[in-house]
C-alpha cells in the first residue's frame, strides 16, 4: 500500500513492502546533507527511494543516484518529479560496483553520458525547456540539464564536470557490507581525467563491541587496497546493546588515481 512521509522540506511517496525506508535515519539525512554545498556532485550509490538524493538536489546539487532494487528506483524517480528535482537527479538501476565502474567510464560515457558539461549546457541552450533523455547504458535516464534545473545551477556553480572529472560526495549507505564495496574505487578514477580534490567517501557501517573505529578502519583499507588518511567516525544510531551505526567519512586517498586506461 503507497503512504506518503515528510523529512524535513522533502516528501516521499513509498510502499513499505517494496522498499526500505527508517524514519529513524531522518535526522542522518539531514546531517549528511547539511555539509553539501551547491553546485557539488553528489553519486550515491545505495540511494533507496531519495532521503539523500532529493534533500541534496534540493540543495542545488547534481546527483548520481542508485539503487539495484527496481521498486526503490521507480519511487526515487517519482519523488524526484514529486519535489521537483527530476532535472539534477540522475537514476540508476543497477549493482553498485556496476553503477561506478560504468560511471567513472569515460570510453563508454564521453560521447553520450550527460552530466551537466560545457558542452550540453550550449547544446540545452538550442533546444526548447524541458528534459530530453540520453541513449546511454549508465546515463539512459538521465537528463539534459534545462528549463529549470539549468536556472538553478547557473545559479550556484557551472560548469559541473562529468563524473570521470570530478564528484565531491560519494554516498555509501548499505551498513551490513557497504565496506566491503570500497573496493569499486581501486581501480576507476584516471588521473588525466580528474580535477581537483578526490571525493569525500561517506560508508555507513555497523560496529559491534568486539570491534574498535581502528579495526574498521583496516577493514576499509584492505577493501580499497590503500592507506586512509584521518577517518572521521560519526555514531549515527545504536542499533542493538551491543551494536551501533556509524558514518565513516575520508577523503578518497591520491593513490587511487590511476595513472593511464
Ligand atoms: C539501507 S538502504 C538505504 C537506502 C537510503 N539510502 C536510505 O538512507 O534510506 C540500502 C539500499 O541499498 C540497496 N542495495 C542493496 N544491495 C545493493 C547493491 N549491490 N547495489 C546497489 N544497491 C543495493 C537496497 O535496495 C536499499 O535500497
Amino acid at each position: 500500500m503507497e503512504t506518503e512521509v515528510k523529512q524535513y522540506g522533502a516528501r516521499f511517496k513509498l510502499d513499505y513492502s517494496l522498499v526500505y525506508w527508517n524514519s529513524r535515519l531522518e535526522h542522518e539525512h539531514m546531517r549528511l546533507t547539511s555539509l553539501f554545498k551547491p553546485g557539488e556532485t553528489v553519486c550515491d550509490m545505495f540511494a533507496g527511494i531519495g532521503p539523500f538524493a532529493i534533500p541534496a538536489a534540493q540543495k542545488g546539487c547534481f546527483v548520481y543516484a542508485n539503487d539495484l532494487n527496481p521498486d526503490s528506483v521507480r519511487y526515487l524517480k517519482i519523488n524526484a518529479q514529486f519535489n521537483k528535482v527530476d532535472e539534477l537527479v540522475c537514476v540508476h538501476n543497477m549493482d553498485a560496483r556496476k553503477f561506478i565502474s560504468q560511471l567513472m567510464n569515460v570510453s563508454s560515457g564521453e560521447s553520450d553520458l550527460q552530466s551537466v558539461a560545457d558542452d550540453k549546457t550550449k547544446e540545452a541552450d538550442k533546444k526548447p525547456s524541458g528534459v530530453s533523455e540520453i541513449e546511454n547504458e549508465v546515463g539512459k535516464e538521465c537528463k539534459t540539464i534545462e528549463g529549470n534545473a539549468k536556472k538553478r545551477l547557473k545559479q550556484t556553480v557551472l560548469p559541473i564536470a562529468k563524473p570521470w572529472e570530478h564528484i565531491d560526495h560519494v554516498i555509501m549507505n548499505l551498513p551490513a557490507s557497504a565496506l566491503e564495496f570500497l573496493d569499486s574505487f581501486s581501480n576507476v578514477l584516471q588521473r588525466k581525467y580528474w580535477k581537483g580534490p578526490l571525493p569525500l567517501i561517506h560508508c555507513y557501517c555497523f560496529i559491534r563491541a568486539s570491534e574498535t573505529t581502528e579495526s574498521i578502519t583496516a577493514v576499509a583499507e584492505t577493501a580499497l587496497k590503500f592507506h586512509i588518511q584521518d577517518p572521521v567516525f560519526h555514531r549515527v544510531r545504536d542499533v542493538a546493546p551491543n551494536k551501533a551505526m556509524f558514518c565513516l567519512s575520508f577523503r578518497l586517498p591520491e593513490a587511487c588515481l590511476m595513472e593511464e586506461d
